[in-house]
């Protein structure tokens, strides 16, 4: 199958998204947000051998919100990320990335490169090259930027790379070989290489998880300071770090497949039915 999906490049350096360079972003590609809102998922199901894994399933997210997904194992969290990064299919219902996007009908290829980055649990970097060079790969792998544009670009590109170590706290580290990193250190550097290709929603499962407190910490401390710039769903169990990150934004609790419950933390954690399925008295 052809995996060229709805980004053509167009040669025009001056593009921008976002107000930054975008590195030759497609317009036929751009995701249409005019409403306020990066991802629209309506009535999804999603049925494992009559099994329904996601049961009428909506929500969604606004331009440069960061939402916590909390929620008992088994719930579907990860099958939720499935569905929007198109590993798996829904069996009804829709997901759309913005207005335009109909992510249903695109290959996993394809939504990364429409600007949805997904960070799974465990970290997954180059461990025998350098945080720099990491870096440059998730860039080099990046079908958006130009392969070869000349000494502006990649200028441009080596800036772009400076911003980003700076972001993640790295700047200091950038010849060490990535797998004499801490496991924290790995987890930022592998956010890095998923900033390093401009997402417009980054999905991320349980990113703290064998974090130290002090990393945990610094892990919140980034993602604060991602919200507005990016739209970001963070799926954890870790309930200090979802009160340090969600602050007064909006916490979803997914149980069996549909949304239990949403709002605030202190909503969230005062319900009653989130106490009893999920964060008990
Ligand atoms: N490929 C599959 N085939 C059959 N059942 C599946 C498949 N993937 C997930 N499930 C089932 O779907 C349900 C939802 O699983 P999912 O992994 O999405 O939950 P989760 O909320 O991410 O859980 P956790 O917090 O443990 O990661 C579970 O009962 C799981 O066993």
């Amino acid at each position: 199958m052809r995996d060229d999906g709805p980004t053509t490049l167009i040669m025009n350096p001056e593009h921008e998204l976002g107000g930054h360079a975008s590195y030759g972003r497609a317009a036929s590609s751009e995701v249409d947000t005019r409403h306020g809102v990066i991802l629209y998922l309506d009535s999804v199901n999603v049925v494992f051998d009559g099994f329904k894994a996601i049961n009428n399933l909506t929500l969604d997210i606004g331009v440069g919100e960061l939402r916590c997904i909390i929620g008992p194992n088994g719930a579907g969290k990860t099958t939720m990320m499935d569905i929007i990064t198109g590993k798996t299919r829904p069996s009804s219902g829709t997901a759309f990335f913005g207005q335009n996007i109909d992510l249903t009908t695109l290959s996993e290829t394809q939504i990364a490169n429409a600007g949805i980055g997904r960070k799974f649990q465990r970290p997954t970097v180059f461990e025998a090259h350098s945080v720099f060079e990491n870096l440059e790969l998730a860039m080099k792998a990046d079908k958006r930027v130009w392969p070869v544009l000349g000494a502006r670009l990649r200028g441009e590109q080596a800036d772009r790379i400076g911003e980003v170590l700076e972001t993640v706290g790295l700047s200091a580290q950038f010849q060490r070989t990535a797998g004499l990193l801490s496991h924290g250190q790995k987890q930022w550097l592998e956010i890095g290489m998923l900033l390093m290709q401009e997402p417009r929603l980054l999905l991320l499962d349980e990113p703290v998880a064998g974090m130290t407190d002090a990393e945990t910490e610094r892990t919140g401390e980034l993602f604060n300071s991602l919200k507005g710039k990016h739209s970001l769903m963070v799926v954890e169990h870790d309930m200090d770090f979802v009160a340090q990150i969600a602050q007064q934004g909006k916490v979803t609790v997914l149980c069996e497949g549909s949304v239990l419950a949403e709002g605030t933390m202190e909503q969230v954690q005062n319900d009653e039915r989130v106490i009893e399925v999920y964060l008990g008295r």
